[in-house]
């Protein structure tokens, strides 16, 4: 996240990080949103084949063993089938890990609220983006989790030709677009907003920023839309 700030540890209980193994070591790869109890909800793009992956549950910084931490492995990986990297803007940007054992919910650890099917946040709705992301365009990654106040833009704002074009499907959500942004490494983490209810919903899975600068201005940070995606969830997770 680039221009954000420390999240106050555990604050977005449903954050998860993503790890893949290279030789002995684990790396932050990517967020997620832990959906079920044995479900966490990523991004398409943050699944290679080949790959080894661990979940990392009530993290707040990194660098440190807080004994908060709780870890799993990934049972199955469920990439969404009309996911094509070669077709970014076409969306579809989810996948759904299965993990290995339910880790304990508690105060640092708990299941996002998700919306409604075919919800629509607002332009200005007040979300906060959330992750180990960049900290500015192939900058260093943080050690504690940020997060940063990214204001939704409507689509009919985010499709304007100097902004994204038609990149910007119905099943996205743009946010932000000024000096505030994800970066690379918040891929798949979630967009939090404030539901009228006073609770927080993740809205949207972190899909993609701009290839020039992680905040180019009028290029915001796009989402998949969650809402948008709720049969596939319920079914994936149903079945599997
Ligand atoms: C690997 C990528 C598909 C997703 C990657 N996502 C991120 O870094 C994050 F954290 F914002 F989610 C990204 O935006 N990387 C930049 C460097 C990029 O490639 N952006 C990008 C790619 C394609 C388009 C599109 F849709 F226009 F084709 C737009 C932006």
């Amino acid at each position: 996240i680039v221009n954000g700030e420390d999240a106050r540890a555990h604050s977005w209980p449903w954050q998860i990080s993503m790890q893949v193994k290279h030789g002995s070591r684990w790396h932050h790869t990517c967020g997620g949103t832990l959906i079920g109890s044995r479900w966490v909800l990523t991004a398409g793009h943050c699944v290679w084949p080949g790959d080894v992956y661990r979940v990392v549950m009530g993290e707040h910084d990194q660098s440190v063993q807080e004994g908060t931490e709780q870890i799993r492995d990934v049972l199955r990986i469920l990439v969404h089938p009309d996911w094509d990297i070669n077709m970014v803007a076409a969306g579809n940007d989810l996948a759904l890990l299965k993990l290995d054992k339910a880790p304990i919910m508690n105060e640092n650890v708990g299941l996002a609220c998700l919306p409604e099917a075919g919800e629509i946040p607002a332009h200005g709705d007040a979300c906060f983006i959330s992750g180990w992301g960049n900290l500015y365009t192939h900058g260093p990654m943080p050690d504690k989790l940020q997060q940063a106040l990214l204001p939704v833009v409507g689509n009919s704002v985010c499709r304007q030709s100097d902004w994204w074009g038609m990149v910007v499907k119905d099943t996205m959500i743009c946010a932000g677009g000024g000096e505030v942004s994800g970066c690379n490494g918040d891929s798949g983490g979630p967009l939090n907003c404030k539901g009228a209810d006073g609770k927080w919903y993740v809205q949207g899975v972190t899909s993609f920023v701009s290839s020039r600068v992680c905040n180019e201005v009028k290029k915001p940070t796009v989402f998949t839309r969650i809402s948008a995606f709720t049969d596939w969830l319920s079914n994936t997770m149903l079945y599997y």
